[in-house]
């Protein structure tokens, strides 16, 4: 494909009917023909490595200044922005093909994305899907790299679940996506918001440029919006579009108001007007998360009944109030709760379901927002009976510099122990709880490897590790 055609900027230049046969942002990925995007980042200014790439054949580069390497170049204002219309250009527009569904929120953007594709799948519509645990493209499941992919393998995933049969795609919108264009050049179908609570703002300058990002994509042209109004963001968000579909368990205006809301261990029941609706996920969050995912199910033509007969089956997010059971007296949980408004939800859900004591187990991600770690503290503190500090991902900080920030914000410490080692911490939990407990281990839900300095990583799984343990109390000692 020219050039021109990719980047209009380029028309009428030296760089114009340049053919490009791929895109890519870093140089490492580059070969004969392909369009280099010079991308300013946080670390490293992708111009720095434009000689390489005109090495390894680079056809072309989009720079913000001209470099003069003896290859056309196309000058922007925005190279990141650049890159999103250009590869949805090379690719052939594939989400003009697709019904994309965007979902954006702090928490229960995964949750939420797996029911949606639930009900799609149950409509009889092939979904792709992509997200922080998953992509299913083309029916073809892998693990995801990332919650949202820069856009050029983005467009190239979306072309390959239109090459694959997919009809609908549903993805999570982080706001660094939405921050650096990478979901720009998206035909979206429906854009869902779920909540906004603190989270990265190591990243985002305040909360109000957090909620910035996330507004883009409901200012993107969705056909329909899904907006939760118990959230006071959501409430300005449904204030600017009066066609916006409004879901919420308090509100009474929401168009969508869940009423006789009820959970157990197994799951939540609620009713929609005169429909009832069951699903196999506890907590009024999830209630929440079902009403987002009906909303856009609706939005897609899908009726009621298919929804209410699909919802009970709806597949479960690994790592999300996921139980682990050995045939122990107390229940033991496993959750992404990794903000203070995902923890403090996550053990209220769990209190009622606690015959004796609720004890929770969490840490908070090194290198991340540092605002959450005594937030954290104070809430785990407040809410469980028992908590043991450990350690997430510590990433390049040191873990017990991250335990001391989580218990600044704890007044009465008294049921409070720090203990570094995650496998250690859980294993303390479980021998501490005795029948009727509820022990919560909170933070890294699915995630199967723990991140420590200069990247190492150490294959972990809360959900293994809490079994290992629970063998060992359960099973009988052998001779
Ligand atoms: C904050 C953020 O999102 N940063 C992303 C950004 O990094 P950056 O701007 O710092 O890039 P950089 O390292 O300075 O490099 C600048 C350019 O030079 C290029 N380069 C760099 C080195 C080299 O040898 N050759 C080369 O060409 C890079 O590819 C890049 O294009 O662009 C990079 C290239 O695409 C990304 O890898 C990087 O994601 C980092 C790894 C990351 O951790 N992102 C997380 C925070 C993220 O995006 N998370 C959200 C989910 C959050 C949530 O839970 O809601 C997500 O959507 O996954
Ligand atoms: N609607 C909700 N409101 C508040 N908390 C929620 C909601 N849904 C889920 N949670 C809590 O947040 C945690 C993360 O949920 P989920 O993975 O669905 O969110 P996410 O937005 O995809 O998160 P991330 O950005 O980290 O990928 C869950 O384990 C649960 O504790
Ligand atoms: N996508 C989120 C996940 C956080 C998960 C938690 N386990 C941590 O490491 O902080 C982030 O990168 O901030
Ligand atoms: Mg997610």
């Amino acid at each position: 494909m020219q050039l021109q055609d990719l980047i209009p900027a380029a028309a009428g230049t030296e760089a114009a009917g340049v053919d490009i046969a791929a895109l890519a942002y870093d140089d490492r990925a580059v070969a004969p023909g392909t369009l280099f995007f010079c991308v300013r980042g946080f670390t490293r200014d992708g111009h720095d490595f434009a000689p390489a790439a005109v090495e390894r054949g680079a056809a072309a580069l989009v720079v913000d200044h001209a470099l003069g390497l003896g290859v056309p170049e196309v000058v922007v204002g925005d190279v990141r922005a650049a890159m999103a219309p250009a590869a949805a250009a090379l690719q052939g527009d594939p989400t003009a093909a697709l019904d994309v569904v965007g979902i954006t929120g702090t928490n229960g953007k995964t949750t939420t994305a797996y029911l949606v594709r639930s009900l799609l799948t149950a409509a009889g519509r092939q979904t792709g899907l992509l997200g922080t645990v998953q992509s299913v493209v083309g029916g073809v499941a892998s693990p995801a790299i990332r919650t949202t992919p820069e856009a050029i393998d983005l467009q190239a995933t979306f072309a390959d679940m239109r090459d694959g049969g997919d009809v609908a795609c549903v993805m999570e919108v982080s706001s660094h996506a939405l921050e650096l264009r990478r979901a720009d050049a998206i035909h979206w179908a429906v854009a869902v918001f779920t909540n906004l609570t603190q989270d990265h703002l190591d990243f985002h300058p305040s909360m109000e440029a957090y909620f910035a990002a996330k507004q883009r994509l409901f200012t993107a042209g969705a056909r329909a919006a899904v907006i939760n109004v118990d959230d006071p963001y959501g409430r300005r968000l449904a204030d600017a579009d009066p066609d916006a579909v409004t879901y919420g368990i308090e509100s009474a205006d929401a168009v969508l108001r869940a009423e006789d809301v009820r959970f157990d261990l197994r799951g939540s029941s609620f009713r929609l007007g005169d429909t009832a609706f069951t699903l196999p996920l506890p907590g009024r969050f999830n209630v929440l998360n079902a009403l987002a995912a009906i909303g856009a199910a609706r939005a897609l033509g899908i009726d009621d009944a298919t929804i209410a007969a699909a919802l009970p089956h709806a597949a479960r997010v690994p790592g999300r109030f996921e139980p682990v059971e050995e045939g122990q007296p107390f229940a033991v949980l496993v959750d992404y709760a990794h903000t203070p408004d995902s923890l403090e939800n996550v053990l209220t859900a769990a209190r009622p379901l606690t015959a004796g004591r609720l004890i929770s187990v969490f840490g908070c991600g090194g290198d991340r927002d540092r605002g959450k770690r005594p937030q954290m503290g104070e809430i785990s503190a407040r809410l469980a009976d028992h908590t043991i500090v450990t350690s997430d991902n510590p990433r390049s900080e040191d873990p017990a510099a991250i335990i001391e920030e989580i218990l600044r914000g704890i007044g009465d410490r008294s049921a409070v122990e720090a203990i570094e080692d995650r496998h250690a911490a859980i294993e303390a939990a479980v021998r501490a709880a005795g029948p009727g407990d509820v022990v919560v281990i909170a933070g890294k839900g699915h995630e199967q490897g723990q991140e420590f300095a200069d990247g190492h990583k150490v294959p972990f799984d809360d959900a293994t590790v809490a079994r290992d343990a629970l063998r060992q109390i359960t099973e009988p000692a052998s001779s």
